[in-house]
């Protein structure tokens, strides 16, 4: 370490430093190690250097020190009076900045920017040069006044140390910048939103993440994942991410819900992509993309400047005749790296996300294409090139059918994840990925180059036989076998044309999470609605309701719509822009109410979902494991209960042996003191519910005959504005009045009954001595803890029955 006192000498450059090995190992400075992989993808300033010039406890002043002769250089230079600026007219022509011409040749460059993009950016890219200079004045400014008061030193350190270069820091060494690379390294300073690909080993963030040491994660992927207070990999995290990432084999991964499978497969394909890109970068293939935190090259042409995403959009239909060749040409070449396919729409958008926070110091770039949305955007999405896409099966294959560009390089992917993979290869389901994997397997040797992730909770689920299968097994040579688990993974393996994965399956045999408590509640069909408004008033929390139809969530809907409930309805027949919303809104209230089919049953992870009602069986006991697992998820708990009519029973049981289980799951305990209370006021919500229909009929059955009578030029009674018939005696007008009054009768009742609390404060329930009695001391009690502790009490009454017969 180069000590404060010694900063009296004239430091050396740093680019001498580099050079120079007998400075380097002067006897306070000591070379350190570069933990994990230290990337540079533009060639710039890392190359050569990394793993050599690498100092503890650096001195920042040396830095400091060289950037202010740069600095000062250059306010020599514009000390000096200008001869020439470049400056772009129409014709692109150099032009003298002689004070006469300055305000011509700005008027000039304002109208070349509305014509041109190039102008545009430059005249953008000269607005935030001309700010950093004054900012660059202002600090000397500032240093000035600090110097005559003496303070200089002082202040000096104390910058060193918080502003540039924390003290605890490696840092790595690199050429003083130009002047073009200080401008925009001030410009990213001031952003403050990039850092260098720096291992800040003492720092409290690697502490955080040395859990992760020896997977092969990338310094740049750790840190966004110490960011994320990932401190420690998960499970199956730590199981796959080494043979993914240093044994690049394919991966086929099997693990609970919520247990982070998704990083499972997206740190491999980052850290893969980023090799890949070293790699390319090396070999020239194309030019280098921006890496996050890395300086660009300095701009020698100031119309070469990347422009903003907003302005990638605009770049398409821009008159640049030559730009766009150009760009074209540089897209041609931009590699597709990454596939991952999803079976819905809002994964493809999570799964993004994902990847997107994951990949925050890297420079990747993620898109999601998927269906329910404008074609013409996503097309514009991907003239941007993305590293990766993520997309459902659907849209793929439409916009590649279309012969998009950037999707027209699918066959050359060099990682293709296909997530929750069992649902996506059922048969009759996603045809469109049978088409696309016909592509991506057309070519041997790419098909074998390609590195893919197959991951699901149910990947390893086998089912019974069906009963017509069973009926047709008589006598004693059977013609149908149940498949082993080990026979579904070969013919997974087979039609999805991967090679030797790496088999990881670390589901429990009851597939559920460890952190799950099921239950299940019997009650007649048309008790369901009771107990599911029971359920919401006495544990308040965030809840997602299963349905089996479309229909029955629209039900459910209004009727908790009418119960002041705020429910948020979730199914394929909504608009896709309705569908996130609702999503999102869900996400914002912690007592929020979703009321959904099966599309949101596999991988949304949205925080805190206390718990899941499966409002009826579900159809397969996959949909079970997914639609519970969006409760107790990353190792917190969380409770499911299965609403189940006398006609459901038989499904359920199907499904209770499919998920080897030897136990009946126990049942969520309610109280019959207040279902009396619950019951009327469904009751009236339902009436008022069948009220409002009618009055829409009324009204629409009018609006369509007076259009009728109106258009055939009759005049029909009580239709007709012009019947000259009292609207006091129109039947329909009369009808509707009556409609009108009953519906806000109805309403006033049920109003007048939702503004009184169903459970008073301090209720207690009907076991006065159980367990669950001291726990139910207050309505806000957790659905978990009140059947934790109704399962102790059923074991209890259990054993106290034993005993009763074995002493009987
Ligand atoms: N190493 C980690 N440490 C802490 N949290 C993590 C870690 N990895 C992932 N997570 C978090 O765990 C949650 C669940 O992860 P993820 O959605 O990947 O689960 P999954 O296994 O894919 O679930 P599903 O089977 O339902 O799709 C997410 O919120 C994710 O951010």
């Amino acid at each position: 370490m180069v000590q404060n006192k010694q900063k009296t000498a004239k430091p050396p450059k740093l680019k001498d430093v580099a050079k120079e090995p007998a400075l380097s190992k002067a006897e306070n400075w000591q070379k350190v190690k570069i933990k994990g992989h230290v990337i540079s993808d533009d060639c710039g300033g890392y190359e050569g250097l990394i793993g050599l010039e690498v100092l503890k406890d650096y001195d920042a002043s040396l830095v400091k020190s060289s950037q202010k002769r740069t600095t000062s250089r250059k306010a020599d230079r514009e000390r000096k009076p200008k001869t020439k600026k470049r400056k772009v007219s129409k014709g692109g022509e150099e032009e003298s900045s002689e004070s006469s011409s300055e305000s011509e040749s700005e008027d000039e460059v304002a109208v070349a920017a509305r014509t041109s993009r190039k102008a545009r950016l430059a005249e953008r890219h000269a607005q935030k040069m001309q700010k950093l200079r004054e900012k660059r004045e202002k600090r000397k400014e500032l240093r000035k006044q600090k110097k005559s008061k003496g303070q200089e030193n002082e202040d000096d350190n104390s910058e060193d140390s918080s502003d540039e270069h924390a003290a605890d820091r490696f840092a790595l060494l690199r050429p003083p910048p130009s002047d073009a690379e200080e401008e925009v390294a001030e410009a990213e300073d001031s952003s403050d939103e990039e850092a260098p690909e720096l291992v800040p080993i003492s720092t409290s963030e690697a502490e955080d993440v040395s859990a992760w040491n020896g997977l092969g994660v990338p310094a740049s992927i750790l840190r966004a994942l110490g960011e994320q207070g990932f401190k420690a990999p998960t499970q199956i995290q730590a199981l796959t991410l080494p043979a993914a990432i240093h044994g690049k084999k394919d991966i086929l991964g099997a693990a609970e819900t919520g247990s982070g499978k998704t990083l499972a497969f997206g740190i491999p394909m980052l850290a893969g992509i980023m090799e890949l890109k070293q790699r390319n970068i090396r070999s020239g293939i194309r030019k280098a993309p921006k890496v996050k935190g890395q300086q660009p090259e300095p701009a020698a042409d100031e119309h070469e400047l990347t422009p903003p995403p907003e302005e990638l959009d605009h770049v398409s239909g821009a008159s640049d005749e030559e730009s766009d060749a150009e760009e074209q040409a540089q897209r041609i070449q931009t590699p597709l790296y990454g596939l991952v396919l999803t079976p819905t729409r809002e994964l493809a958008v999570q799964v993004k996300n994902h990847l997107v926070a994951a990949a925050k110091y890297t420079g990747i770039r993620v898109a999601a294409i998927f269906g329910g949305l404008a074609v013409a955007k996503q097309e514009r999405v991907l003239r941007q090139c993305p590293d990766i896409v993520v997309a459902t099966p659907g849209r793929l294959w439409e916009l590649y059918a279309q012969g998009n560009r950037h999707l027209g390089k699918i066959e050359d992917v060099s990682f293709l994840v296909i997530d929750e993979t069992d649902r996506m290869v059922e048969k009759g389901h996603f045809e469109e990925l049978r088409s696309l994997l016909k592509v991506l397997n057309s070519d041997e040797q790419k098909k074998h180059q390609r590195q893919n992730f197959v991951y699901s909770a149910t990947l390893t689920l086998v089912h019974d036989l069906p009963d017509h299968m069973q009926k047709r097994n008589v006598g004693k040579r059977p013609k149908f076998v149940k498949q082993t688990v080990d026979q579904k993974i070969e013919s997974l393996i087979e039609e999805l044309g991967i090679s030797q994965p790496k088999i990881v399956d670390i589901t429990s045999s009851q597939q559920t999470a460890q952190t799950l408590t099921e239950s299940r509640l019997l009650c007649p069909i048309d008790h369901k609605d009771y107990h599911l408004y029971y359920f919401i008033q006495r544990h308040p929390g965030r809840t997602i309701v299963f349905c089996n139809s479309i229909d029955c969530v629209k039900r459910l809907a209004t009727l908790f719509g009418l119960l002041d409930c705020n429910p948020l309805p979730l199914h394929a027949n909504m608009i896709q822009k309705q569908r996130l919303k609702n999503l999102e809104r869900f996400r914002d209230s912690p007592t929020g109410l979703l009321i959904a089919t099966d599309v949101a049953a596999r991988g949304l992870d949205i925080p805190n979902v206390e718990h899941v009602i499966h409002y009826q069986v579900p159809r397969t006991s996959e949909n079970y494991v997914h639609r519970s697992g969006r409760t107790a998820r990353a190792n917190k708990h969380g409770i499911t209960v299965m609403f189940m009519e006398p006609g459901e029973v038989k499904s359920y049981v199907k499904l209770y042996k499919t998920l080897e289980r030897t136990e009946d799951l126990p049942l969520f305990p309610i109280s019959e003191r207040f279902l009396g209370a619950v019951r009327e006021r469904v009751n009236l919500a339902r009436d008022l519910d069948k009220e409002e229909l009618k009055l829409k009929r009324v009204q629409s059955e009018r609006g369509w005959m007076k259009k009728h009578a109106e258009e055939m030029d009759m005049i029909i009674d009580g239709y007709n504005d012009e019947s000259g018939s009292e609207p006091d005696e129109d039947p329909f007008v009369i009808e509707r009045r009556r409609n009108r009054l009953r519906v806000e009768t109805v309403r006033a009742q049920l109003n007048a009954l939702l503004a009184q609390p169903i459970f008073p404060r301090g209720f207690s329930f009907k076991y006065p001595n159980s367990q669950a009695a001291q726990l139910a001391t207050s309505h806000t009690q957790s659905a978990v803890e009140t059947m934790k502790a109704a399962i102790e009490d059923q074991k209890q009454a259990k054993k106290d029955r034993n005993k009763r017969k074995r002493n009987a």
